[in-house]
Formats: C-alpha cells, sequence, structure tokens
C-alpha cells in the first residue's frame, strides 16, 4: 500500500462533568462522547525521501511539529524505526479550538492510517496508547461511536448507539482554550451537574427527548461567562426547533439535537438569516 484516505470525524459531548482537578493539573472527568458526521479528509502517501511532509487547506494552521498530525507521525516513524518519507494533505472542515475534537480526531484518524499504510499490526489497544501522550480526546476518537469517557479521557466504555437525530452545529467567531476553560473552573463549587446516568438510561432506550432532558456540561459556565454569545445561541436553538442544546467540550460550538431533518435544516437557516454564528452545519449521529 502507498497511499490510504481516510475520514477524520468531529465529536460532541452530550454531557460533561468535571470531577476533580489532579496533581498533575488534569481533571477528571465523566462524558459522554458521540461522533458525528462531519469530517476532516486526510491523505496519506509514502515518499521516497525520508521527511514529513504536511499541506493543509487552513493557511493559519501549523504544518510543523505542532501540528497533532506532524507529531504523531513523527513518533509512529521513529518508535517503528520507518525511513519511508510520508506526505499528508490535511484538508480541514471541522472548525480548529472549536470544542469538537478536530485536531484530535486528525491525530486518531492518522495513527489509524499509519498503522495500515505500514502494516504496523498495533492493537486498538496500542494505538490508544500512542493516542494519550498526544491530547485526552485522542483515545475517544479512535474508539468512536457512542461512549462514556473518564479517566482524563482514557478510560472509555462504549455504550448502545445513540438514537437517530440531525445535529445542528453552530460554531460563533471566538476560539477558545480548553488550558483556559479547565483552569477557570472552579471544581469545589459545581452547582449543577449533568445527570449521566439518565443520559445513559436514554441511550439504552432510543429516547432521544428523555436525553436531551438531562444534557449538561460543566464547562459551560466558564467559557459562557466569557462569551454570552454561547447562552444566546442555546436559547435560539431551542427556540427554533431543537429538542436539547448544549455547548461541546469547552466550546464555544454549541449544537441543537432534532428528530426531524427539516426542522433541523429550518433551525440551521434561521441562525444563518440571523447571523447567530460564524460556521453553522446540519449533520448526523455517526454510529460505528
Ligand atoms: C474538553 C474536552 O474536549 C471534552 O471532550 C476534553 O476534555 C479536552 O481534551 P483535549 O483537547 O484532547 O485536551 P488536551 O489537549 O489533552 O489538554 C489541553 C488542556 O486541557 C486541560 N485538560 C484536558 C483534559 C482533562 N481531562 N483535564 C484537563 O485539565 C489541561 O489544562 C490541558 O493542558
Ligand atoms: N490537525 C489540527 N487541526 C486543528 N488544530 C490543530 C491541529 N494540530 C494542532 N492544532 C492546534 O490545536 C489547537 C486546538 O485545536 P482543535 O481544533 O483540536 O481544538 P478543539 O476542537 O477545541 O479540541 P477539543 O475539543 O479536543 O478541546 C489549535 O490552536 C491548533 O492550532
Amino acid at each position: 500500500m502507498n497511499r490510504i484516505n481516510i475520514k477524520a470525524r468531529a465529536k460532541i459531548n452530550i454531557s460533561l462533568d468535571v470531577l476533580r482537578r489532579r496533581d498533575d493539573g488534569y481533571h477528571d472527568v465523566k462524558m459522554i462522547m458521540q461522533t458525528v458526521n462531519l469530517y476532516d479528509k486526510i491523505n496519506l502517501k509514502k515518499i521516497k525521501s525520508d521527511q514529513i511532509k504536511l499541506q493543509t487547506n487552513l493557511p493559519f494552521l501549523p504544518v510543523d511539529k505542532r501540528n497533532l498530525v506532524y507529531k504523531v507521525v513523527q513518533y509512529i516513524k521513529e518508535e517503528y524505526a520507518i525511513e519511508t518519507g510520508v506526505f499528508i494533505d490535511l484538508f480541514k472542515v471541522i472548525p480548529v479550538a472549536a470544542g469538537l475534537a478536530g485536531g484530535s480526531s486528525d491525530a486518531a484518524a492518522t495513527i489509524i492510517a499509519m498503522n495500515k499504510l505500514f502494516d504496523l499490526d498495533m492493537t486498538m489497544d496500542k494505538m490508544m496508547e500512542i493516542g494519550t501522550k498526544f491530547g485526552a480526546d485522542i483515545p475517544y476518537c479512535l474508539m468512536r461511536g457512542t461512549a462514556l469517557s473518564e479517566g482524563i479521557g482514557e478510560k472509555l466504555t462504549p455504550l448502545k448507539s445513540f438514537p437517530k437525530a440531525y445535529v445542528v452545529i453552530a460554531k460563533p467567531n471566538i476560539s477558545v482554550s480548553t488550558a483556559f476553560v479547565y483552569n477557570n473552573l472552579d471544581v469545589t463549587n459545581i452547582k449543577e451537574r449533568p445527570d449521566t446516568e439518565a443520559i445513559i438510561q436514554g441511550i439504552e432506550a432510543g429516547d432521544l427527548h428523555g436525553i436531551c432532558r438531562a444534557l449538561g456540561n460543566v464547562l459551560e459556565t466558564v467559557t459562557m461567562k466569557e462569551y454570552p454569545v454561547i447562552e444566546r445561541i442555546k436559547t435560539f436553538m431551542i427556540n427554533n426547533g431543537a429538542i436539547g442544546a448544549l455547548m461541546s467540550g469547552s466550546g464555544p460550538s454549541v449544537y441543537g439535537l432534532c428528530d426531524d431533518k427539516q426542522k433541523a435544516y429550518h433551525l440551521a437557516h434561521q441562525l444563518k438569516v440571523k447571523n447567530m454564528a460564524k460556521f453553522i452545519y446540519t449533520t448526523t449521529i455517526f454510529n460505528r
């Protein structure tokens, strides 16, 4: 095999609870994660000269060691003493620094692609071990689908497939640093937590309305305080056809869940007409 094309899909947080701050500065979390059909496209190709060459359609994105894709290719090349060069074309669709795990998903897809391209026979556990070194969301992005994520994100329990739903994602024109949001959360004083068990029961029962009643993300308080537009988008979504709406990850993206395609398109259209966000997407749930 000389080349491979792979999709790197975004995630949304159906719930996000933070349990404690650890001594290493990271936080133990309890989150329900869901993959959606919004994806970057990554094309990897073997090249003769022993180099890593990365190109992307986003001019502001680094194409050197600061890019997660570059990092994982470099690490795997070293770990497996691969002397063949790799050319990577990264076509970004997932907005950057959006709370949608764009970079993490690119890294996860690249690990899978390197495994195939060089016949490395890595198990899923091995790929997750590598992924964890580069970001807390990467193990989940390797697993994909519906999952409970604990620890700092590396302890994963697959859940039953999420019920059919249409997902409208709105990303306002602001960038949020994940580290800033975690560091500004007062874990000793969290007033409202998501009902993770109720969401799991809703997923088991295929009950989208039940799930939507229990949605919650404790990081919202931090990011919304900085950017009130997030709360405005959430309210707008609920008032314009979404059954439930929530900020994803550390934000600033907000998603709304709809049970009907027309309602989802209508909501996306209204968001556009009212100029509520820079990026607006209508997509669907991705199941493993
Ligand atoms: C917000 C989420 O996206 C929700 O899925 C994740 O928890 C964050 O995952 P991520 O972006 O892959 O996170 P990393 O790149 O590993 O970490 C970025 C920064 O976020 C903070 N961080 C991240 C994950 C975690 N469980 N606790 C943390 O405190 C740390 O300050 C860290 O320096
Ligand atoms: N392949 C990549 N795609 C996007 N961002 C990348 C990539 N590699 C490195 N980065 C850097 O990572 C930072 C976070 O981007 P990313 O899109 O992964 O955030 P995110 O969607 O908020 O992730 P998460 O939901 O995991 O917190 C950006 O500042 C960007 O420069």
